[in-house]
This record gives C-alpha cells, sequence and structure tokens, in this order.
C-alpha cells in the first residue's frame, strides 16, 4: 500500500499492492497496522457505510461536528466518482481549502479524510458503490453540510450542473461562511 499525502496535512490518497493471476486479483483494502503506520496516526473505524448511486448523484458536502467528527476512508467498488475533502480546520494553513481526486474500481485508489474536513462525491460513472469506514459513529443530531456550489470553495465537480442530482436536503444545505458559524 502507498501513501501520499495531499496537500491538505493529514488528508492522504491510498494506491493498494494488487496481486493479479489468472483468477483476476486480491489486495488487502484494509490493514490496520498497516494503514496506522501509513498516516502516522492511530485511527479505529467503527462504522462501515455503502451507497449506490446513478451517474451525476452528487452527495454532500457533509460532516459530522464536535465529539462526533468523523474521519473516513473512503473507496469505490463499482464505477468511478470525483471525491472531495474540504478542509474546515480553522487552525490549518489549508483552511477552506478542497482536494479532489477520481476514484473508481479501476484504479482502486482510496482517500483518508480526517476528523474536521467535509466530505462529498459527484458520481461520473453509469452506476457507483461506494464504500467507507468512518471512526466514530453516526449522530443525526451532530450533522452538518455546505451547499456544493458555494462560491468561496469554488469546487469543480467535472460534472455538469444540468446533469447533477442532489437531495432535497443537500440543495438546502448552508454556504461555507454559514455552517462554520454554527
Ligand atoms: C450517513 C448515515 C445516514 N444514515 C441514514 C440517514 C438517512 O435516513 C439515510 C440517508 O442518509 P443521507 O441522505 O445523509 O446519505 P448520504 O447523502 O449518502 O450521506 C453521506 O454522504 C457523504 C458523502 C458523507 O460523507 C457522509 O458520510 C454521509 O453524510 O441514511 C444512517 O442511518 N447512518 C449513517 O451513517
Amino acid at each position: 500500500m502507498i501513501f501520499n499525502e495531499t496537500k491538505l496535512k493529514g488528508c492522504f490518497v491510498l494506491e493498494p499492492t494488487i496481486f493479479n493471476d489468472e483468477r483476476g486479483y486480491f489486495y488487502e483494502s484494509y490493514n490496520k497496522n498497516k494503514f496506522n503506520d501509513g498516516i502516522r496516526a492511530d485511527v479505529d473505524f467503527v462504522q462501515d457505510n455503502q451507497s449506490f448511486s446513478t451517474k451525476g448523484v452528487l452527495r454532500g458536502l457533509h460532516f459530522q461536528s464536535g465529539e462526533f467528527a468523523q474521519a473516513k476512508l473512503v473507496r469505490v467498488l463499482n464505477g468511478s466518482v470525483l471525491d472531495v475533502a474540504v478542509d474546515l480546520r480553522k487552525s490549518s494553513q489549508t483552511f477552506g481549502q478542497y482536494f479532489s481526486i477520481v476514484l473508481s474500481s479501476e484504479n482502486k485508489k482510496q482517500l483518508f479524510i480526517p476528523r474536521g474536513f467535509a466530505h462529498g462525491f459527484a458520481v461520473l460513472s453509469n452506476t457507483a458503490d461506494f464504500f467507507y469506514k468512518c471512526d466514530n459513529y453516526y449522530n443525526s443530531s451532530s450533522e452538518g453540510g455546505i451547499i456544493y456550489n458555494d462560491q468561496q470553495l469554488n469546487i469543480d465537480w467535472k460534472i455538469s450542473k444540468d446533469d447533477m442530482k442532489l437531495s432535497s436536503k443537500d440543495l438546502e444545505l448552508p454556504t461555507f461562511k454559514d455552517a462554520l458559524l454554527c
């Protein structure tokens, strides 16, 4: 597994070692010791999530605040997405900056998003099965979010606005500025 830290401190791109043979392939998608060594931190994942979406679906930008903040290790089982992590850590030198990457069943890349980030993704393929590990439990009353087209963040989602499909909840999310005031 190769770990590359992004410009956002603590946020890493992981590239697994794939063992191919005449039957297909095998790889370790998660190994606690190798993972914690790779990101130089001790993370205990407690919840796995999975979602299925069709082309153009955009889920996010979401986060959980306070003691229920979640770190996430995300990957795509089938299809491809543009995955986006936004640094919400007010003391960070990259506060308000984002990192985006195409995650796909083809490239088998993963993104580790530490606590203190907002997360979202847009589906680039016809369908996508999205899988992620969280280091804190779901807590609906701690949920927060930022509107996907926030002017200050200016995220390029790589899909046209006409093709985007968002939940009514996500369409009503606050701006970056307003989300951080609460
Ligand atoms: C996140 C979550 C949701 N739910 C329930 C709540 C709703 O009744 C239903 C759908 O939830 P939601 O519309 O928030 O699902 P997504 O839009 O995929 O939300 C996720 O999208 C982005 C990409 C994220 O990074 C977050 O993990 C998460 O917010 O599942 C649960 O029961 N447990 C959970 O952990």
